[in-house]
């Protein structure tokens, strides 16, 4: 009989530990070899350019995508196993907002994932809702339908339909696509929260500028990994240029990296 590999205890700890990921369309590799381990308590930013395999690499984490290699595990166990843990905000433009439904209905169906029909329990299940659309603002829109929503607005939905979920990780791609002002710093404080309640986030990002104030974290992907670790260590300019392709100016760099030209603006 072989041995039982033993688990890394940093594996064992993290919240989403990607080892050897690779996906491939039409026998394209768009993510390649990938390893990533998110720390816990950690808000971790992917980033990297257009076409780089940022959503992709997190579609084959959450089993949505078909991995050609590559294990993914959560706290050490397999993904399938504990998927109840991670909570998964889509890109707005991937979801049909056609679809008949209330902005409660959306935000209570976070529940159903964990529920067998005999546990759904409609005033509860809508106090949760209620409870999450408080949290972002949005409580004054419970009844509306999805459909007529600003985009902001339901980018709110989605964050307050991954909140009811109380996960451990919550998975965002590009949640801040498209949203003014108000509603991204709305977004970023409800992140901060979960983050100061000592969850996980991981998100792709793509303002370089604001990862050092959003993120203590990032991993840099551009088919491969790049690099991955504390922004402050890895955020430099020599791997934003292997990670952009040497598509960054230097002016753009010396300001992204120093955090005395972040000062001064
Ligand atoms: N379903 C698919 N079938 C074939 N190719 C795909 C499919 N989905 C994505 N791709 C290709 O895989 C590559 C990675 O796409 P992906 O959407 O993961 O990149 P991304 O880094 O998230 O990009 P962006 O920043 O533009 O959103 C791209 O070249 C894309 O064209």
């Amino acid at each position: 009989m072989k041995p039982t590999p033993r688990i890394p205890d940093a594996v064992k700890s993290s919240p989403l530990a990607i080892q050897g990921l690779t996906v491939s369309y039409d026998r394209r590799p768009v993510v390649h070899s990938v390893d990533f381990v998110t720390p816990p308590g950690s808000m971790t930013a992917i980033v990297g350019p257009n076409g780089a395999g940022k959503s992709t690499l997190l579609k084959a984490s959450l089993g949505i995508t078909a991995r050609l290699t590559g294990d993914v595990r959560v706290f050490g166990k397999p993904f399938e196993v504990m998927s109840r843990h991670v909570a998964y905000v889509p890109q707005r433009s991937s979801v049909d907002w056609d679809f008949p439904a209330t902005v409660i209905d959306v935000v209570a169906m976070g529940l159903f994932r964990d529920q067998r029909w005999w546990q759904f329990n409609r005033g509860r299940d809508r106090r949760l809702a209620m409870h999450s659309l408080a949290r972002v603002g949005m409580e004054a829109f419970a009844d509306r339908q999805i459909g007529q929503l600003s985009g902001g607005q339901q980018q709110r939905v989605f964050l307050a339909r991954a909140l009811i979920q109380d996960a451990e990780l919550t998975i965002l791609d590009e949640p801040f696509a498209g949203v003014d002002a108000a509603t991204e710093s709305a977004i970023i404080e409800v992140l901060k929260e979960l983050r100061d309640e000592g969850r996980t986030l991981l998100c792709v990002h793509h303002d370089l500028s604001t990862v050092h104030d959003y993120f203590d974290h990032v991993l840099l992907l551009n088919v491969r990994g790049i690099a991955a670790g504390a922004v402050d260590e890895v955020f430099t300019a020599a791997n934003l240029q292997a990670t952009y392709g040497g598509r960054l100016s230097e002016v753009q760099l010396a300001r992204l990296v120093s955090p005395a030209s972040k000062e001064a603006r």
